[in-house]
This record gives structure tokens, C-alpha cells and sequence, in this order.
């Protein structure tokens, strides 16, 4: 997908429900997808961690490019590593359709962003709830989305950070009318429509669809609740 068409997509869809692969049986890649398209997903959330930026080690381009020949739905992925820098390319390559990395992984935030826009990849900045504002503030003109964590990045299964939701309705004040917002951590039925009044309409959830036998079900009520119904 090209990135103006993905992005134009999220933001007239109302509220997204991306599944964070993280938690899910790698052993049953593709039934997994399956399980989740049948589910009503429209996009997956890839965590790329690479055991320094955070003390976790998942996956890289191969289950990226692996993932693109298994479906089509738009793939967002969150990189979790040092020197994101230096992978841009490869995982354009792979097969990610939007790419989001970490404002303590960078130090020029408006050259990556702009060159993850150059290959025509939707440009996505996260920050974590123990890191200060100010340098994401200031590089939030040159992203596509904001990517506000509501979990100290590394695992899933962790709990809801509150601070997220002032730092979602702040950034949803000052940043441009377009900036998409994306919440991951913690998300499940007891948070997912506060985080969706305090601004978000992108919702990363693990443990809440993965930890349940009916994935349908879950992204359900999940979208349910977002959408305030
Ligand atoms: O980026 C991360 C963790 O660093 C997330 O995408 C989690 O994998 C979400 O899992 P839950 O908190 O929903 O279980
Ligand atoms: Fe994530």
C-alpha cells in the first residue's frame, strides 16, 4: 500500500483495533493471520526489539517479509532497536507500511522521519512514559503518527500507564489536525475508551486479543468500546 493510501485510510476508518503479534503462536504463523482477518482485523502491529534499545529480543525483516507474503492487510511496524537508522531500507524492502521508531533511539528525529516518508513508508515516532516531551513535541510536525506508549516499551502483558492519557490529549492540542495517534500498552476492555476520548484512534493490543480463545469476540468489543458504543 502506498503510504498516502494507508494513511488516508486510518484516518477516516474511526477507530483501529491492531493486534500486536508479539504474544501470538509463531509455530502457526498463517493461521494466525487468518484467524485474525476472519477476526475483523485491518492491519498488525510488529514489535522489533533488538535486546539493547530494550532488554527484549523478538523478530526482524523475516517474519516481516514473511507476514507480507501472508496477507495484505497493512503492516505497522514498531521498532524497538539502537541505530533504527541504518534498517530503514531493509524493512521498506520487507515489506512494512508504516514505520515507527523511538525518540530515545534517535538523535535526529526530522532526518529519519523524512526518510522513512521518502521511501514512501508512513513516518512514526514513539516515546515511552518515563522519557520527557520536548524533543517528541518538536518532531511531531515531521511524522504521519504518534506513537504515545502506555507501557515502559520491551513486553507485553505489562499495565496501563495513565500519564498516556494527558500526553495523548496534549499532543492531540498542539500537533497538526492529520497527526494519527497510536496507544500501545495495556490496552484491553477496562482502558481502551479512555485512551480513545483522550485522543487515540489507533489501539495496539497483545494480551487482550491474544490471551482469549474467540479473537473475533475480543476485537469486537474492543472496537466497541473505542467507537463509545
Ligand atoms: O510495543 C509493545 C511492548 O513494548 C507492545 O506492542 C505490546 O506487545 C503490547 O502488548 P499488550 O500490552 O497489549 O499485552
Ligand atoms: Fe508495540
Amino acid at each position: 500500500m502506498t503510504r498516502r493510501l494507508c494513511l488516508e485510510t486510518w484516518q477516516h476508518a474511526g477507530p483501529v483495533v491492531l493486534p500486536s503479534l508479539l504474544l501470538c503462536d509463531f509455530g502457526n504463523l498463517e493461521r494466525e493471520v487468518r484467524r485474525l482477518e476472519e477476526a475483523g482485523v485491518k492491519a498488525l502491529h510488529l514489535d522489533v526489539m533488538d535486546g539493547v534499545f530494550v532488554p527484549n529480543l523478538t523478530y526482524g525483516m523475516p517474519i516481516v517479509e514473511g507476514l507480507r507474503r501472508l496477507t495484505d492487510m497493512p503492516l505497522d511496524v514498531h521498532l524497538m532497536i539502537q541505530r533504527p537508522e541504518k534498517y530503514l531500507r531493509q524493512f521498506h524492502s520487507a515489506g512494512a507500511d508504516v514505520l515507527t521508531v523511538h525518540i530515545e533511539a534517535v538523535e535526529d528525529a526530522q532526518a529519519i522521519l523524512g526518510q522513512i516518508r521518502d521511501l514512501d513508508m508512513g513516518a512514526g515516532i514513539a516515546i515511552n512514559p518515563s522519557t520527557p516531551m520536548t524533543r517528541f513535541e518538536a518532531a511531531l510536525p515531521y511524522a504521519d503518527l504518534a506513537l504515545v506508549m502506555s507501557v515502559e516499551a520491551g513486553f507485553g502483558g505489562q499495565s496501563f500507564h495513565e500519564i498516556a492519557l494527558e500526553r495523548m490529549a496534549h499532543v492531540r492540542r498542539v500537533a497538526q489536525k492529520n497527526l494519527l495517534i497510536e496507544v500501545d500498552g495495556g490496552i484491553n476492555t477496562k482502558t481502551i475508551a479512555r485512551a480513545s476520548s483522550a485522543g487515540a484512534t489507533l489501539f495496539v493490543v497483545g494480551s487482550a486479543i491474544f490471551g482469549q480463545s474467540d479473537y473475533g469476540t475480543a476485537v469486537s468489543e474492543l472496537s466497541a468500546l473505542a467507537k463509545g458504543v
